[in-house]
Parts: C-alpha cells; sequence; structure tokens
C-alpha cells in the first residue's frame, strides 16, 4: 500500500536531515512543496522547494496551503501522486495544519513522525550554525510552531526526539523497516 510519512515539527528540529537521509539510507523520496520564501544557500531549486513569487503561488492548486510570517507555502495532491509512482513510501514536510489535512484525507495511508529536539536553546543554536539570521530565529522560534502538539493529533503523532543523531538513525531504521515490513 502506498504510504506517506509526514515529517512536522519546529524549525531546526531536524526535518530535512532527516528527509535527507530517508532518501539516501531507504531511497525514500521527498515530496516537493512550493514556497515563496528566498532559497536558501544551500538548498537546491526544484529539490529543496519549487520556489515561487506570489503571483506564480496563486495560479497553483493545492491540496493544502499555509501561511508564515510573510511567505506562503503549500502541497499538491499531483505532487503527491508523482512522488508516489517513484516509490510506495515517500515523505513530506508540513506543519501541523498541513498534518491536519493529510490525516483528514487519507489517514490510512498516513504515518506521522513529529520530530523536536529537547530544549529552544538547541534548536535556536543549531538555526545560527545554519546561518540563519537571528531576527528571523526569534520570529520563528517565538511562533506557533514550538506550541504543544494539538490535543486532536496527539494519538497520530510519533515523536522523535533528536537530540542524538546516532539515536535518531536507530529509530528511523525501525520505523523504516515497521514500514516497510
Ligand atoms: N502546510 C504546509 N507547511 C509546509 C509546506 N512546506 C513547508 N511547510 C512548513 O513550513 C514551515 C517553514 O519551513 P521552512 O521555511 O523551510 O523552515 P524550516 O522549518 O526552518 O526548515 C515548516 O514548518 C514546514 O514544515 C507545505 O506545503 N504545507
Ligand atoms: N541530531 C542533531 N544534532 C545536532 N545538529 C543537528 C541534528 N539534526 C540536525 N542537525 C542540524 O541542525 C540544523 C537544522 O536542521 P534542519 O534539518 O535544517 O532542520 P529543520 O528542517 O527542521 O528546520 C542543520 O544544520 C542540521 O545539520
Amino acid at each position: 500500500m502506498r504510504k506517506l510519512i509526514l515529517i512536522a515539527g519546529p524549525s531546526g528540529a531536524g526535518k530535512t536531515t532527516i528527509s535527507e537521509y530517508l532518501l539516501e539510507k531507504f531511497c525514500i523520496p521527498r515530496v516537493v512543496t512550493h514556497t515563496t520564501r528566498p532559497k536558501r544557500p544551500e538548498e537546491i531549486v526544484n529539490q529543496s522547494y519549487h520556489f515561487e513569487t506570489n503571483t506564480s503561488f496563486e495560479k497553483l492548486h493545492f491540496f493544502e496551503h499555509t501561511r508564515y510570517g510573510s511567505y506562503q507555502y503549500g502541497s499538491s495532491r499531483e505532487a503527491l501522486d508523482k512522488a508516489w509512482e517513484k516509490s510506495e513510501l515517500v515523505s513530506l514536510i508540513v506543519d501541523i495544519s498541513g498534518v491536519e489535512a493529510y490525516i483528514n484525507a487519507i489517514r490510512g495511508q498516513v504515518y506521522f513522525l513529529y520530530v523536536t529536539a529537547s530544549t529552544k536553546k538547541e534548536l535556536q543554536q543549531r538555526l545560527l550554525r545554519r546561518g540563519d539570521n537571528l531576527a528571523k530565529i526569534k520570529e520563528r522560534l517565538s511562533g506557533s510552531e514550538l506550541n504543544p502538539l494539538p490535543q486532536n493529533l496527539q494519538k497520530d503523532a510519533h515523536i522523535l526526539v533528536n537530540d542524538n543523531w546516532i539515536e535518531t538513525e536507530r529509530r528511523l531504521t525501525a520505523i523504516i523497516r515497521h514500514l516497510q515490513g
């Protein structure tokens, strides 16, 4: 059966790192979403995101979309189907509103991985190391991303505290064995 690993969690928790690891280690492709935010230096066009202008974004047909600060983000059902043509198991990085939309639509096919780190200080340090600007980091980490998981999603969430990468690799290997088994 086609399955979707939804990866959500605060900025700096390791969502992108985990999706890249799933691709490299287990050949699990990521559904590429669209955003109007500027590309970061380490990101690759059409691989990290489809980078859009406000005008091009408005023309797309989204399954769900959201806004962070002044930037828009969205994902389409077509992109999910395209990724599923490559592999029965795919990943998708979304925020909590995106998780709710996918769970409501295709609950039986979703594995919801909520990635976090133990402290806000650690998240902040990772974002600084990643080269994010301090004002943006403060804006991100004071926003809704650090809210606890909503009650209605708690029973669906598989929580991964990504403090220690070796431990994270171990946990991911067990999860993928279970999903592919
Ligand atoms: N709902 C929704 N959220 C998205 C989508 N693409 C990315 N996001 C979320 O947008 C937020 C900001 O992403 P980004 O700017 O890449 O920052 P990051 O969390 O620091 O990597 C994150 O919570 C992502 O999970 C999407 O298509 N839909
Ligand atoms: N377990 C970990 N320990 C230390 N640093 C990590 C860990 N996992 C990821 N990182 C680093 O933290 C930074 C943020 O990770 P990233 O995957 O970009 O987070 P997100 O996509 O959730 O914002 C990156 O520089 C990444 O290399």
